[in-house]
């Protein structure tokens, strides 16, 4: 085929983009974003940023919840002058997403000390009296925000820490430079190309039909109660992974396993957490809890789970001095593997 096509073919283009989705539309934005460096400076004119100090988004509480504020750039740009910072900061800040109107998203860290920013390290609590809001850590405030939100600032804060941590090259020990989208860093060098990493994570909910099982490390808030995790080692598949976690951690032997569902994860860093329902045979259901990874591993029957989601806040529970039992929030994959197994005791079997 020749490159130009003439006039058929150009109408022909025009219907092929006529038909994209918003979704896909939005998709190929943001991919040409990533890839284009001068199409995401020119990006950053009309897009809208979201603002971290050390890891921490800037939140603004209403009624129910946290609100994270955006700011254009001309905004920025005024506030660094304000604080009679440098507006090459700017450069630190990374892509994160885009709205439907291909209005680009970007993340800054304002209290990082970055190669690339002279002085990145703001007087936090004067920012946070000019900006009318807080830096609270997204440990804490992640539950209370909206899912756009809190998907968002998860996927900023990841890529912030990647970039903090990523600063020079294994290799040659040289600083290494970012894209203006912040989707890779290159040593200028020899050229290797580093690319944000995430961790993949299994967590499965293990059944013997009638109860679940349920495992708590000494690291958990008190009371809680969650599915089984773990990391994927190098070299195994998902199928490894759930197989050898399970014998691990409580010594049982997995018989027939299902996928549900992934969902990234920003603690302690990048995880993309994959869930499954896992059954083990009637009568191979005697736990042996390795202490080294869990404090406490138990079966627990529907109607008890069922009764903790139903008033799942620990705050709301009345107890005599005893430590209330409850399980992750909404938010985390772990509640929804919870509640799918209350809701359905019969999964359909991984695809082959
Ligand atoms: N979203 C949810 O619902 C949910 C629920 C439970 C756990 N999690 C997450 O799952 C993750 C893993 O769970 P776990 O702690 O039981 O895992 P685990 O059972 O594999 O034990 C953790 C240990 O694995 C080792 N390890 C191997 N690879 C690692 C890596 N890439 N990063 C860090 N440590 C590594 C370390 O020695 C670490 O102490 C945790 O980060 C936790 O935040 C999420
Ligand atoms: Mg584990």
């Amino acid at each position: 085929m020749s490159l130009y096509c003439g006039t058929a073919c150009r109408r022909k283009f025009f219907w092929c983009y006529r038909l994209l989705s918003t979704y896909v539309t939005k998709t190929r934005y943001l991919f040409e974003l990533k890839e284009d460096d001068d199409a995401c400076k020119k990006a950053q004119q009309t897009g809208a940023f979201y603002l971290f100090h050390n890891l921490a988004p800037l939140l603004q509480k209403s009624e129910h919840q946290y609100l994270a504020p955006q700011y254009s750039l001309l905004e920025l740009e005024r506030l660094l002058g304000n604080f009679g910072q440098d507006s090459q900061i700017l450069e630190d800040s990374v892509l994160i997403g885009c709205s439907e109107q291909q209005e680009a998203w970007f993340a800054l860290d304002l209290g990082l000390n970055s190669s690339c920013s002279i002085n990145a390290s703001l007087q936090k609590a004067e920012m946070e009296t000019a900006l009318q809001g807080s830096f609270i850590k997204l440990t804490k405030a992640l539950f209370e925000l909206n899912v756009k939100d809190a998907s968002l600032l998860s996927t900023a804060q990841a890529l912030l820490r990647w970039h903090d941590a990523h600063q020079f090259c294994s290799r040659s020990g040289q600083p290494t430079k970012k894209n203006v989208s912040g989707s890779k860093r290159v040593c200028p060098s020899n050229n290797i190309i580093y690319y944000p990493q995430v961790a993949p994570v299994v967590i499965t909910l293990v059944s013997d039909g009638t109860r679940c099982l349920l495992v708590r490390q000494s690291s958990f808030p008190k009371g809680m109660y969650s599915a089984l995790a773990g990391f994927c080692d190098i070299g195994e598949s998902l199928e490894e992974t759930v197989r050898r976690e399970i014998a691990e951690e409580v010594g049982l032997e997995v018989d027939r396993l299902y996928y549900s569902a992934s969902q990234h994860w920003p603690f302690p860093n990048s995880t993309l957490m994959i869930a499954c329902h896992a059954t083990v045979k009637p009568g191979q259901t005697e736990l042996q809890v390795n202490l080294r990874e869990l404090e406490a591993a138990a079966w627990f029957s529907r109607d008890e789970v069922a009764t903790v989601l139903r008033r799942n806040n620990p705050s709301n529970q009345q107890h005599s001095g005893a430590v209330p039992f409850w399980l992750p929030p909404k938010l985390a994959i772990a509640h929804q593997l919870i509640k799918e197994w209350v809701e359905k005791p019969t999964c359909s079997p991984l695809p082959a």
